[in-house]
Formats: C-alpha cells, sequence, structure tokens
C-alpha cells in the first residue's frame, strides 16, 4: 500500500467530531466566526462553517508543513519540472509576473510579455479594420478559460467586438455560432496548443470556409508548424503558447487573445495582475495566513477525513456562471489521478466530483437534495459584496439568499415531523469578492489553481497531465473509418451499436 502522508490520522480526528454540530463547534470558539477567515487582496474566505476544529486544523498545516508546501510551491514558480511524467515545468505564474527570479522564470515572463506586445498590435490592427465580430474555436483549456472571463466581464453593451465561442464538434454548434454572422465581418482564432485536437480542426476547417479570406484567420498555439500546414496561416497572424504552459493554466497567455479583444488589453492586463497579487500571496504567506493552503486543506480535510465524495461550487453572481464548468477542468483534470508520481497507486480518495451552478436559479433545482438528500455535499459559496447593475433590491436578495444558504446548510432546523426536518451539518467556504472586476477575477482563478497544485501535492500526484484523456480519443479514432462503412468494429458490442444506428441513418449519411 502507498503511504497516505498522514491523512489516516485525520480520518480518526474526523471520527472525534461525530456528532458533535457545527454551531457548537462556532459556540465553543469564540474567535471561530472571524477568525476562520482569510483575505488576499480582493478575495475574503471564511471557513467558519467547515466540520474541523482547531486541532484538526493543526494536523492539516501539520501535513503541509511536512509535505514542505512552501518549497514545493517555490519549484512551482522558479520553473522546476514539476510536471514530471511529461519532463516540463508548469510556468503559467510566469505569464503574470516574474516573483523569483530564477533564470527559467524570468525567461518564460520576457516571452509572455513579448507576445502582449503582439497580442495589443494585433488587436489594434484588427479594431482599425471592418471587424465586428471574433469566433474563437478551441476546446478544454482552450477555451473554458476565455469563455469564463468573457461572459464575466465582457460589456453587455459597447464592447470592441462581440466574441462568439465554438468548441463541439457537433456541427449544429457550428451553425447557431455562425447565425446572424457576417462573414466579411468577422475574424476567426483557432485556439489550440498541439493543433492536433479533432474538434478545433474539424470546426476549424467550417470557419475557415465560411470565412472565404483568409486573411482574418489566427492561431494561437505551441505548433505553429501544424498550423500553417494545416491552415497556411502565415506566421505574422500566429500567436505562440509554450510547453511550459499546460492547457487548463493557459488563459493567462494568447490563449486568452479572445478576452483582450473582448475587454481590451489593459482590462486583460487587469486580470493578469489580479492574479499575480494572489501568486505573490501564495508564495510569500506563512501556511496558516495563507488562503490557498486553507482552501486545499480543507478539500483534503472533506475528502480523505469525512470522505465526502462530490464538492459543488455555488457562485451567487449571473457573471459567473461558467465558473463551475472552468473549474471541473481545472480541478478534474488535474487531479483525477490513481498513482502517484513513482506510478505506486495512490492508495486514498484523490478528486472529488466538482460541480454546481449560479445562486438563486440553483436554489430551484437541486438544492432539496443538497438540505435533504442522504449524502453531504460541501459547498464553495461565491458572493460579490458591490453590484455593478441599477437594482440595488434584486443585489440585496441575492446576499440573502447566498448568506441564508450557508447559514441553512450548517445549522438546519429541528421538527417533529421529519418531512420538515433539516438535519444540517453541511460543510462550506464562502467567498467573498469585493467586486467583480478583472483584477478580482483574476485572483479567484489563481486561488483555485494554487488550490489544486497544493492538493496534488498532499496526494503525491501529478495535476499537469492528462494521459486519461487519450484512451477515448484513440478508440474514437479507431472508430471513424467503422462508421464510415470502411470497416468492421472488432468489439461485440460496438459492433451491435453500429449495426443499430446504421439502421436509422442513410447510407450517405
Ligand atoms: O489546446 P489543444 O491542444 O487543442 O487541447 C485542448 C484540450 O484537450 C485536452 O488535451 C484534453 O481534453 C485538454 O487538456 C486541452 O485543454
Amino acid at each position: 500500500m502507498a503511504t497516505t502522508n498522514g491523512l489516516d490520522e485525520l480520518a480518526s480526528r474526523a471520527a472525534r467530531l461525530e456528532g458533535v454540530s457545527t454551531a457548537s463547534l462556532v459556540a465553543a470558539d469564540p474567535d471561530r466566526a472571524a477568525g476562520f477567515a482569510v483575505r488576499a487582496g480582493p478575495v475574503y474566505a471564511n471557513f467558519a462553517r467547515q466540520r474541523y476544529d482547531r486541532k484538526a486544523l493543526d494536523a492539516l498545516f501539520a501535513l503541509a508543513e511536512s509535505l514542505d508546501a512552501p518549497g514545493r510551491l517555490r519549484a512551482l514558480f522558479g520553473g522546476e519540472p514539476v510536471n514530471q511524467t511529461e519532463g516540463r515545468a508548469a510556468l503559467h505564474t510566469a505569464l503574470r509576473g516574474d516573483l523569483t527570479g530564477t533564470e527559467s522564470g524570468r525567461e518564460a515572463h520576457a516571452q509572455a510579455l513579448a507576445v502582449r506586445e503582439r497580442m495589443r498590435a494585433l488587436g489594434d490592427a484588427l479594431a482599425a479594420s471592418q471587424v465586428t465580430d471574433i469566433v474563437s474555436v478551441g476546446i478544454g483549456g482552450s477555451d473554458l478559460g476565455p469563455r469564463l472571463v468573457v461572459d464575466a466581464l465582457a460589456p453587455v453593451e459597447g464592447g470592441r467586438f462581440r466574441v462568439h465561442f465554438l468548441s463541439n464538434v457537433d456541427g449544429a454548434a457550428a451553425q447557431r455560432v455562425l447565425a446572424g454572422l457576417d462573414p466579411a465581418r468577422t475574424a476567426v482564432l483557432l485556439i489550440s496548443k498541439t493543433f492536433g485536437t479533432q474538434e478545433t480542426l474539424l470546426n476549424g476547417a467550417i470557419l475557415r470556409a465560411w470565412l472565404g479570406d483568409d486573411r482574418r484567420l489566427y492561431a494561437i498555439t505551441a505548433n505553429p508548424d501544424r498550423a500553417t500546414a494545416a491552415f497556411a496561416i502565415p506566421h505574422e497572424r500566429v500567436l505562440p503558447m509554450w510547453d511550459w504552459v499546460g492547457g487548463r493554466y493557459s488563459l493567462w497567455s494568447a490563449v486568452g487573445f479572445p478576452i483582450a479583444l473582448a475587454i481590451g488589453m489593459d482590462q486583460f492586463e487587469a486580470l493578469l495582475n489580479g492574479a499575480a497579487g494572489m501568486d505573490a500571496h501564495v508564495l510569500l504567506t506563512p501556511l496558516r495566513e495563507n488562503l490557498a493552503v486553507w482552501h486545499a486543506m480543507t478539500a483534503v480535510w472533506n475528502r480523505n477525513a469525512l470522505k465526502l465524495s462530490t464538492q459543488a461550487v455555488l457562485p451567487y453572481d449571473e457573471r459567473l456562471k461558467l465558473l463551475p464548468n472552468y473549474l471541473q477542468q481545472l480541478v478534474m483534470e488535474s487531479l483525477g489521478k490513481s498513482v502517484r508520481l513513482d506510478g505506486s497507486p495512490v492508495g486514498v480518495d484523490t478528486v472529488p466530483v466538482w460541480w454546481g451552478g449560479a445562486g438563486t436559479d440553483s436554489q430551484h433545482s437541486f438544492f432539496q437534495a443538497l438540505h435533504q438528500g442522504t449524502s453531504i455535499e460541501p459547498v464553495d459559496f461565491i458572493g460579490v459584496a458591490r453590484s455593478d447593475h441599477d437594482h440595488p433590491g434584486n443585489h440585496l436578495a441575492l446576499l440573502a439568499n447566498l448568506f441564508a444558504q450557508s447559514e441553512a446548510f450548517a445549522n438546519g432546523q429541528d421538527s417533529d415531523d421529519p418531512h420538515r426536518s433539516y438535519a444540517g451539518q453541511r460543510p462550506s467556504t464562502l467567498i467573498l469578492l469585493d467586486e467583480l472586476t478583472p483584477k478580482s477575477l483574476g485572483a479567484l482563478i489563481a486561488l483555485y489553481e494554487h488550490s489544486v497544485y497544493l492538493q496534488g501535492l498532499v496526494w503525491g500526484i501529478n495535476p499537469f497531465d492528462q494521459f486519461g484523456v487519450e484512451l477515448g480519443k484513440q478508440v474514437a479514432n479507431r472508430l471513424l473509418p467503422a462508421l464510415e462503412g470502411a470497416v468492421e468494429a472488432k468489439d461485440p458490442v460496438t459492433a451491435a451499436l453500429l449495426a443499430e444506428w446504421r439502421q436509422r441513418v442513410s447510407p450517405t449519411r
């Protein structure tokens, strides 16, 4: 059995807290309500409604210390090959600053700055042209980050460009995105780190044909030769990225070009600065005051001590409604592993299922299960203190719902009628941003990135590879000829499914 890094001890601490209500934990510790909170720049998080006490927290911080969390953070920021299975650095922090002064960090940051200059120039040239709309074609890490940030921050009216996103290989997606767009006033960005992703290549071909003019076709990639070979995009319209930026950590690179086009380059840089502020906090702050360490060790507590198998993220802000989708890739692609760095079984549970939705909408869909279901789902609530719309009454109602749900989950409510009884004891963290700006959003996303890294450290896994997604792609590539009728599927169940499918379509489709 692989080492469990002291996680067994956490489980026995959790057993001692069984039956102790969250309200009595709060009552027993007068400093807890305000003291179990950490602020980093524009991000405040309160952990008082988690199901641990100070002794458990001591054990969690001791665990982080024993794993040399500060040293491992320095290794990340300094450009050491922390992505060990692929022999690479993971230098997304260098895209937003240069905190360690190592040669690789400095070089990476200089490269990032040079590309930002090119993004600015290309953006200005597009703004001076007749282009009004941008279609960003990419998937996964080449889509979810820009999509989230544009949805959260793009002005409702009056932005430089309207930015549209196309990811799914389903042709209906392309059809929907293109409906109503004028090719003469549209530029297309093909975003793919590898430029070998089926969805992006197929959608890119549709868009290129639709555009009819290659001069408004751009690529963002770590593989410019492939972009040139497949789409004849000349190097001056290719923005580079590098193998030291993981796809799901890449929105800070030229992958964020759609963001820069939607909100302007200065605002894109404000997003990077927000992330850089969180980077400095996480790298330089002692463990007990370090927000990413609190967040990561809370996740470890819920997974390995309380054995909870999902994690909900519930933004109480319409503009953050895509955050759960974004975090699903960031967290689950990073931490969905069952072997340690040396290949041995991890021996403990790793990533839970991350999911969620915006409040208050989700209160009227899945909250019943959160309040009275048999399993307990820990929650990250996210709220924004100040709104930027003209409906203050709605904002107060939104916040009342946010604070109320966190209280109701924790405290529950007894009733003589079991159907009307709420057990409570549902753990949650409440994250509050001062306001939703490029800076605060950058800081929030960077917080989650660092929390993921630290959770990976506890579990001894590599959060920067994603070999698990390859098998399905390989099987799909093998099966495409069978759907085209060129070969038979070898697997008997797949063969039966294809026979069933063939009966339903004409041979030419
Ligand atoms: O940017 P690319 O190379 O097209 O890859 C897109 C996505 O596909 C994956 O490799 C697998 O889903 C992600 O990690 C990546 O973000």
